[in-house]
């Protein structure tokens, strides 16, 4: 299984994703603003791996200063780095509770450290508890319809929503992957493609307007996707594209199922309309690989996610178990 992120004790090693398929290299980071910018540039991407390299990235910062001043600059250079995903204030938020009075520790660098290890290994844990109870209330063989990458390349490794995927390909209860494409940064197409491919999952490269052709053609039977923030009511913003997927699920009477991690559970947002969505640069959109397929000066829009209403939303799957509308983080709705 590939891994995004790598921690070497002395430096953080990131897979750049940003040259993915084709190439595989790792981006070698020493500070809390390197590891922002490569969290802006999406050298890394994912909620959950969002929140794991932040975790590290404030550790790379006492290394540097172990002084409570260095340490707040660096908690608020790595929470610019992006809005939405909620994993992010969750990983810093953590730190910051673990590591409690900093002038109280003898090694505040170190105890960082373990924080964020654990933080990395508890986030694996999750999603391998995430793919048992998704794949828990799928029955049979399944086709299903993903979005975006929400897979090794998202997370600290197996993944949310492909982590469901995996274990029914584990089960034997996989019979094809349907990934669109995922314009404009194209994580469908590059990331979750390539991680299908890697492993031997049977996978099928469609184009994001395809969905509604693939249910109206009986060829999926169920859609499963990430999310980057649900808030307390249950709306989930995911990558661009999702809600559509929503509305087209609803129309077919197809389960459309959110696989996340609590960590991107927001329960001081109300509701969809207050979660902030990340606006990215035109040039992701006017260019693809570096290249225009526009007029120059065409005007462009990039919101980076959309939000999906709980109401579209068959069911949220968390590593605490299976979550019906309307929705109640409060306890596990384990369903028979
Ligand atoms: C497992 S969470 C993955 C989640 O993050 C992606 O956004 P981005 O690639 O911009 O970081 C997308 O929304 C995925 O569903």
């Amino acid at each position: 299984m590939v891994e995004a992120i790598i921690w070497k004790n002395t430096h953080l090693e990131l897979l750049d994703q940003r040259v993915l398929p084709f190439e595989s290299r790792y981006e070698t980071l020493h500070t809390a603003v390197e590891t922002a910018n490569a969290i802006r540039s999406m050298v890394v991407r994912g909620a959950p791996a969002i929140g794991v390299t932040a975790a590290y990235g404030l550790v790379l910062a006492l290394r540097q200063d172990p002084s409570p001043a260095a340490f707040a600059e660096a908690c608020d250079v790595l929470a610019e780095s992006r809005p939405t995903a909620v994993n992010l204030f969750d990983a810093i938020e953590y730190m910051k509770t673990g590591l409690g009075d900093l002038e109280a520790l003898a090694n505040p660098a170190e105890k960082a450290e373990s924080l964020a290890i654990a933080y990395h290994q508890d986030d694996l844990q999750k999603n391998h508890a995430i793919g048992k109870h998704g794949a828990s209330v799928l029955d049979g063989q399944r086709n299903v319809l993903t979005h975006c990458n929400t897979g090794s390349l998202a997370t600290s490794g197996w993944g949310t929503a492909l982590g469901i995927i995996r274990q029914l390909h584990r089960e034997n209860r996989l019979n094809m992957i349907y990934a669109d494409e995922t314009r404009p940064f194209l994580q469908g197409a590059r990331l979750t493609v390539w991680e299908c491919r890697q492993d031997g999952l049977p996978v099928k490269l469609v184009t994001d307007g395809m969905g509604g052709y693939l249910m109206n053609e009986d060829m999926v039977d169920c859609v499963i996707v990430g999310a980057d923030r649900i808030a307390a009511n249950g709306d989930a913003a995911n990558k661009i594209g999702t809600s559509m997927l929503a509305m087209a699920a609803k129309f077919h009477d197809i389960p459309f199922i959110v696989a996340a991690p609590t960590t991107t559970i927001d329960r001081r947002t109300p509701s969809g309309k207050d979660i902030p969505i990340e606006q990215r640069p035109t040039t992701e959109v006017s260019h693809v690989r570096g290249q225009a397929i526009v007029e120059e000066d065409t005007a462009c829009m990039n919101p980076a996610f959309d939000v999906t209403p709980a109401s579209l939303i068959s069911a949220i799957i968390t590593e605490e178990g299976v979550f019906r509308y309307p929705y109640d983080f409060s306890k596990a709705a384990k369903q028979a």
